[in-house]
């Protein structure tokens, strides 16, 4: 039975939330019209989320905050500042501190630079845990605003031998970089080459997985790829648990293929590789979706706020034990056991 289960000492937990994209406007419908969107109620269930972490009788070490927390719309109203600042007002009323991710409405609203000198940036959350018996890599270094070809990506580990990675989906996009950088004009041939059509979001001739290749899509650096698998040799040596955080899911199991990263396969080997990953959290499907692959590594694709009825949630909590994580979610948002895969 589960509960008689060896390690069930809690070693801590953490909140996960997806997809807010908070606008001040009336409820409309996704691009297929077949899911309603409410921009305004979004808000009230961030409030709600916070006020039940707040409440629980072991605080959330940290949340993460999944990415697309304001609406691209909030561009054209010429509101982004006032809505995220908005939904930041709530998360000041969080007592954990919150790691932002990325996403496509992130960069619908400000450029890179904007983001990394505003509080989206949360990579001064950097670090490990200090532990006189464990080794730690936390070096902590600042991404400068006006490098046009940084991404935003750091790790920390909040308990011994349990470390969290966030990434940078939107390394390779065509969203967020000036024209004359190199990863926006490597960004354009590649999109360029899959997909044909004039509209960069159409996915008119796209077959099978190839549906992946649209403009709010994107994908992860070479630059990228070998920062994590540094990480990754360090976590794999120090029979450390990781999670990988990232917007956009990296298993076509785990979502509809057309929210699928760019090259998914290439995160997807690299992780499969190293024996310290155990799992991988990402948003942007606001329907969801979860699958354990031949590996054993969990990909957790939470569903999204924005599309949440009034009546009902989508957030939830992992609480980490020795030899599983469990999601409690609430609403929409299933509950899981995750054994950790066999080293
Ligand atoms: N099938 C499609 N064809 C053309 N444009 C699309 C299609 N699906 C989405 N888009 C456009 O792509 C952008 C992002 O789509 P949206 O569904 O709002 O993304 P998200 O799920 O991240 O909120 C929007 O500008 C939308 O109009």
């Amino acid at each position: 039975m589960e509960t008689e289960a060896a390690g069930n000492n809690l070693y801590f937990t953490f909140g996960v939330i997806a997809d807010i994209q908070y606008a001040d406007i009336r409820n409309g419908l996704n691009y297929s019209r077949t899911r309603e969107r409410y921009y305004r109620n979004s808000l009230r269930l961030l409030r709600n989320a916070i006020k039940e972490w707040n409440e629980e009788p072991v605080a959330p070490n940290f949340i993460l905050q999944l990415g697309d927390i304001i609406d691209g719309c909030n561009s054209q109203i010429k509101a982004s500042e006032e809505a995220l600042q908005t939904v930041l007002n709530e998360f000041t009323n969080c007592l954990s501190p919150v790691h932002h991710v990325w996403g496509n409405h992130e960069f619908y609203n400000f450029d890179r630079k904007q983001l990394l000198k505003s509080v989206l940036n949360s990579k001064h959350l950097e670090g490990d845990i200090v532990s006189s018996n464990v080794p730690s890599i936390s070096i902590k270094t600042e991404i400068n605003p006006d490098d046009s070809e940084a991404f935003y990506g750091y790790h920390f580990s909040p308990f011994p031998k349990f470390r969290f990675i966030i990434t940078d989906a939107y390394d390779l996009s065509i969203l967020g970089r000036g024209k004359s950088s190199k990863k926006h004009n490597e960004s354009v041939q590649i999109l360029k080459s899959y997909n044909k059509n004039e509209n960069p979001n159409s996915p008119e001739g796209l077959a099978g997985l190839n549906i992946r290749f649209l403009g709010f899509n994107g994908g992860f650096s070479q630059e990228q790829l070998e920062w994590l698998n540094a990480v990754l040799d360090f976590s794999d040596q120090n029979q450390e648990k990781v999670t990988v955080v990232g917007h956009l899911p990296i298993h076509p199991g785990s979502t509809d293929p057309v929210c699928v990263a760019w090259n998914f396969n290439e995160m997807l080997s690299m992780l499969q590789a190293h024996s310290s990953v155990v799992c991988f959290i990402a948003g942007h499907d606001h329907d969801g979706g979860y699958y354990l692959d031949d590996c054993g590594i969990h990909h957790l694709t939470f569903e999204g706020v924005i599309e949440t009825s009034p009546e009902s949630q989508a957030f939830g909590t992992v609480h980490v034990y020795e030899d599983r994580m469990i999601l409690e979610g609430r609403g929409r948002i299933p509950r899981r056991v995750l054994w950790y895969r066999e080293r």
